[in-house]
């Protein structure tokens, strides 16, 4: 079974719990570091939970979702390992994974509704890195 991590802020946490109740219907486990709420929160407390849980490998790959994904796909960026890649639709959600070996997702919840977004995280745990040509890139950005 998947394992899956999850990550918001305010302005994510819907879509963020949308996505939740779908992994969990779906046959995935879920950690969900929150938040739960629309108060207000920094994004980046958040990215790096999520981030950290993938890069120790207590998850397979990671969600974040703030208000236009960017903030929280910088921050979790920010942690060696971590290829956060914001998406909007599922061509990009698919070729992340095929190009860049992506291991997060970042979403934007005030960007995205919640029927593209399932789309785009089905299309984003389900294909597989295509390794070839890509592996070097993916390598030299591990080298930063
Ligand atoms: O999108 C975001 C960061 O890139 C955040 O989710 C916030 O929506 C954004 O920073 C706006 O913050 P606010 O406190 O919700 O006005």
């Amino acid at each position: 079974m998947k394992k899956i991590a999850l990550g918001a802020d305010h302005g994510g946490y819907e879509l963020k719990n949308i996505v939740r109740e779908y992994l969990k219907n779906n046959g995935y486990e879920v950690i969900d570091f929150g938040t739960n709420s629309s108060d207000s929160v920094d994004y980046p407390e958040f990215a790096h939970k999520v981030g950290e849980a993938v890069v120790n490998k207590e998850a397979d790959f990671g969600i974040v979702v703030c208000g236009t994904g960017i903030g929280i796909s910088i921050a979790a960026n920010k942690i060696k390992g971590v290829r956060a890649a914001l998406c909007h639709n599922v061509w990009t959600a698919k070729l992340t994974r095929q190009h860049n070996d992506a291991n997060v997702l970042a979403m934007g919840g005030r960007v995205i509704g919640p029927g593209i977004a399932l789309d785009m995280v089905e299309a984003f745990l389900n294909t597989e890195f295509e390794g070839g040509r890509h592996t070097n890139r993916v390598n030299k950005i591990e080298e930063c």
